[in-house]
């Protein structure tokens, strides 16, 4: 529906976000100058005093006389874990995301994805912004799909890099293994071995753990890729499961909310053939697959569709 919110731009999100990519939020952590922070990051003095002013306006930073630092909020928002208001860098995935989006109007013309920006630091706030997003969710949709007695149950989590879901099973008694890329098994590996995790690197499009598992978790992964990797993926899931054994993804499913045809868009932009994809076409790839049983559930605001290996 047309309404005003097209008229607001996430100011402060691009503030913020400009400046953790230039270094000035690091640089900050200690007290230092307009003049210096510029000296030093090679940035122009005039943008400099212009943003850090919006960010002390903003409550971000603290001025005395010509010295500047974060403020006591903003360390605990970034950096302090144990801080109820921390909220680490996960924003930074979405400032990353709308640096994609305002380039549609070129993908419209020529239907490729924006390339990546490959600052190194992407893969975690990727993860960051992704865990962030299912914390809340996560403990229901363990129990909604490993019930009271999990203990024991062997659970491949595909794509579960940011471990959230992985640890709600694990905290329900199942043996995790967690399948993603390597930059990702690098980043997260250590978490995951405090978390009693077992994380191996691969890429699920060639190949999946031999299994056999009794729960096959795909958390948000069908939507970065096109119908023909999502049939052979299901395939292989197949393969990896003990009969009897249960396939379970959470994705938002086209053709039910309109926030699936919104979100289709994001994956225009960031993905080759990514798309969000229609129950009907769940139901083929599954049913391709040998999966019975097809059900689709609303838990904990996502929806969740699970089958069968017979
Ligand atoms: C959108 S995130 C979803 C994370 C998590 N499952 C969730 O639901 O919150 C997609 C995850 O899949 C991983 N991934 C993407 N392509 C992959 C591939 N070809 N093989 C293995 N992992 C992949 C990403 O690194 C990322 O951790």
């Amino acid at each position: 529906m047309p309404n005003d919110k097209i008229m607001t731009i996430p100011q402060e999100l691009l503030i913020l976000g400009a400046a953790v990519k230039t270094g000035i939020v690091e640089a900050l952590r200690t007290n230092t100058t307009y003049t210096a922070l510029a000296e030093k990051l090679n940035l122009n003095p005039r943008a400099v005093w212009v943003v850090v002013e919006a960010l002390a306006a903003l409550g971000y930073v603290v001025k005395e006389g010509e010295t500047v630092s974060l403020s006591a909020q903003a360390r605990d928002m970034l950096y302090n874990q144990e801080s109820p208001d921390f909220l680490g860098f996960s924003f930074m995935h979405r400032y990353n995301l709308i640096r994609s989006w305002v380039h549609l109007p070129e993908v419209l013309v020529n239907g490729q994805p924006v390339p990546r920006d490959q600052d190194p630091e992407n893969t975690r706030y990727f993860m960051e912004g992704m865990g962030r997003g299912a914390r809340n969710a996560a403990p229901a949709i363990a129990d909604f799909l490993l019930g009271k007695t999990a203990g024991g149950a062997r659970v491949l989590d595909i794509g579960g890099g940011p471990l959230i879901y992985g640890a709600a099973f694990a905290a329900k008694g199942a043996q995790v293994t967690v399948l993603d890329l390597p930059p990702v098994v690098e980043l997260m590996g250590e978490r995951a071995e405090k978390a009693g995790i077992t994380m191996i690197s691969g890429d699920f499009n060639r190949g999946l753990p031999a299994g056999p598992f009794d729960l096959a978790f795909l958390g948000n992964i069908c939507h970065i890729f096109g119908e023909a990797e999502n049939a052979e993926l299901f395939r292989k899931v197949g393969q990896a499961l003990r009969s009897g054994g249960e396939i379970a993804v959470i994705d938002t499913v086209r053709g039910t909310k309109s926030s699936a045809a919104v979100f289709g868009v994001n994956m225009l932009v960031n993905t080759v053939n990514g798309g969000t994809w229609t129950f009907e076409q769940y139901n083929a790839w599954l049913g391709t697959a040998g999966f019975t049983h097809v059900t689709l559930d609303e838990v904990a605001d996502r929806q969740v569709i699970r089958a069968v290996k017979p």
